[in-house]
C-alpha cells in the first residue's frame, strides 16, 4: 500500500517557526514604515521639512500602490507564478526602496554626493535630499505591500483550517512588534537631529535582513510544494482573468469590508504618521517621550490581536467585531480632538480598536473568495486601501499647515484630528453594511473560522 507521507504544513512546529520566519520580514517592513514618525521634527530642523513636505513623504509609499495598481497586480503575479518568485521580487523592491531612502538621508548625499547636483536640477521646489527620499519611499511601498499580500497567501497555505485567524492576530503582532521598535530606537539613535541619518540607516540594513530571511523561506515553500503535489497529484491551473477583479467588486460583502478597510486604516495608520508630533505639541512631550507614548499602541495590538483572532478562530462574530472596532476608533479621534483626556486613555481604546478590527477583516477572505484567488483579493484590497494611506497623511500636512501658518514648532492638531474623526465614522457605516449583506446572503462571515 503506498504511503502518504505527512506534508509539512501538518507540523505545527513546523507552521510556527514558518510564521516566525516571515514574521520578521513583516517586523522590518513595519519597521521602515514607522521609522519616519519621531524623526517629523528632525527632519524639519536638519532638511527643513515642512509638514506638506513630510505629509508627501509618508503619502509616497501608496503611490506604486494606488496609481500603478501594483499591490493589485503584485496579486495576480502572486496567483500566477507563485508565492517564490513574487515573494522574492517584491521584498527585494522593499530593501532597493529603504536603501535608497537612507542614501537620500546620508550626509554623503548632502555634502554633494553621486547624484546630488542632478536631483537638485529639477522640481527646485523640492530639496535633493527630498527627492531621492520619495523615490526610496516609492520603490519602499512598491514592495512592502505586496510582501504583505505574499505573507498573508503564505499564511492561507499553511494555516488554513489550523488556526488561520491566530496566525493572522500574530501576523498582525509581528508587524507591531517592528513598529513599537521603530517608535523606541528611532528617536534615541536621531538624538534631536544628531544622528538622524544612522537613525534612518538601522532600518534600511533591517530590511536587507528580511530579504536574506525570505531566501530561507523559500526552501521551505519548495519543499512544501513538492510534497503537495506528491500527495495530490494534481496540478493546478490558475490564469488570470478580468472576471476575477469583476467578480470581487461585484460581490457588495467584499466591496464593504474593502471600504471599511480604507476608511479604518485611513484613519490609524496616517495618524500614527502624525501621533508622536501631535502628543509632544498638545502634551509638552519630548520626541522620546512621545515616541514612547505611540509605541504602547502597538506593543498592546501585538498582544490583543492574535487573542481576538483565537477567539474569533472559535467563536466568530467577526462582523460585530469590527462594528465594536470602528465605534471605538471614532470615540478615539473625538477624545484627541476635543477633550484633554490623559493621551493614555484615548489610546488604549485606540488599541482595542486596532487589535479588533485586524484580527476580524483579514482572515474573514476566506469566507468570500476561493484560496486560488485570495492573493488578487488582498492585493485589490491593498491598492484601495493604498489611495487612503495616499491622500490622508497628505490631507493631514496640509490641514495642519493651513491652520498652523508659518512652519511653527509646536501646533494645533484640532482641524486635524477632526478630519481622521469624520473618516472613522464613515468607517463604521461600511462595518454596519457589511454585517448586512452577510446576513441577507449568508456567507457566514459571524461563524467561527476553525473546522470542527
Ligand atoms: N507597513 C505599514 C502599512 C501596512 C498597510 C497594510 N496594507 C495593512 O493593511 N496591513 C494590515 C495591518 O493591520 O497592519
Amino acid at each position: 500500500m503506498e504511503q502518504i507521507k505527512k506534508a509539512l504544513n501538518e507540523s505545527p512546529a513546523m507552521r510556527w517557526g514558518i510564521l516566525l520566519l516571515v514574521g520578521f520580514v513583516l517586523s522590518v517592513n513595519y519597521y521602515f514604515y514607522d521609522a519616519f514618525s519621531t524623526l517629523k521634527d528632525d527632519m524639519r530642523t536638519v532638511f527643513g521639512f515642512t509638514g506638506t513636505d513630510y505629509g508627501l513623504f509618508s503619502a509616497f509609499y501608496s503611490v506604486p500602490n494606488t496609481f500603478l495598481m501594483m499591490a493589485v497586480i503584485g496579486g495576480i503575479i502572486l496567483d500566477k507564478i507563485g508565492i517564490r518568485r513574487t515573494g522574492f521580487l517584491f521584498v527585494f523592491f522593499m530593501t532597493i526602496g529603504a536603501l535608497l531612502t537612507g542614501y537620500g538621508a546620508s550626509d554623503y548625499f548632502n555634502n554633494g554626493g553621486f547624484g546630488y547636483e542632478f536631483m537638485g536640477s529639477f522640481l527646485p521646489r523640492f530639496s535633493p535630499e527630498l527627492k531621492v527620499m520619495l523615490l526610496g519611499r516609492f520603490f519602499f511601498g512598491l514592495g512592502a505591500e505586496t510582501t504583505i499580500v505574499v505573507v498573508s497567501k503564505i499564511l492561507v497555505k499553511w494555516f488554513k483550517g489550523k488556526d488561520l485567524a491566530l496566525a493572522f492576530g500574530l501576523k498582525v503582532g509581528f508587524g507591531r512588534l517592528g513598529s513599537f521598535a521603530a517608535l523606541r530606537l528611532s528617536p534615541l539613535i536621531s538624538n534631536e537631529g544628531t544622528n538622524l541619518s544612522s537613525a534612518i540607516w538601522l532600518g534600511a540594513i533591517l530590511v536587507s535582513i528580511g530579504l536574506l530571511a525570505f531566501l530561507v523561506y523559500m526552501l521551505f515553500d519548495a519543499k512544501l510544494d513538492s510534497q503537495i503535489q506528491e500527495n495530490t497529484s494534481e496540478k493546478s491551473e490558475n490564469k488570470f482573468s478580468f472576471k476575477d477583479i469583476t467578480g470581487l467588486i461585484s460581490n457588495r460583502a467584499y466591496l464593504y469590508i474593502a471600504l471599511l478597510c480604507v476608511t479604518f486604516y485611513s484613519a490609524v495608520f496616517p495618524f500614527i504618521q502624525y501621533a508622536p508630533d501631535f502628543f509632544s505639541d498638545k502634551f509638552g512631550l519630548t520626541s522620546v517621550e512621545s515616541g514612547n507614548l505611540t509605541s504602547y499602541l502597538p506593543v498592546g495590538t501585538l498582544i490583543f490581536t492574535p487573542v481576538f483572532g483565537a477567539l474569533i478562530d472559535r467563536k466568530g462574530k467577526s462582523a460585530s467585531a469590527m462594528i465594536f472596532g470602528a465605534i471605538t476608533l471614532l470615540v478615539t479621534h473625538l477624545l484627541f480632538a476635543l477633550t484633554n483626556t490623559p493621551p493614555i486613555i484615548p489610546l488604549i481604546l485606540l488599541g482595542i480598536s486596532f487589535a479588533l478590527v485586524p484580527a476580524a477583516m483579514w482572515p474573514t477572505m476566506v469566507k468570500l473568495v476561493d484560496e486560488n484567488k485570495i492573493g488578487t483579493a488582498y492585493g485589490l484590497m491593498y491598492s484601495i486601501q493604498n489611495l487612503g494611506l495616499f491622500i490622508f497623511p497628505l490631507l493631514a500636512g496640509t490641514i495642519l499647515d493651513a491652520t498652523n501658518p508659518g512652519n511653527p514648532a509646536v501646533s494645533d492638531y484640532t482641524a486635524t484630528i477632526l478630519m481622521f474623526a469624520a473618516v472613522s465614522l464613515i468607517g463604521l457605516i461600511f462595518a454596519l453594511l457589511l454585517k448586512y449583506e452577510d446576513k441577507k446572503k449568508h456567507f457566514g462571515v459571524e461563524l467561527p473560522l476553525n473546522k470542527k
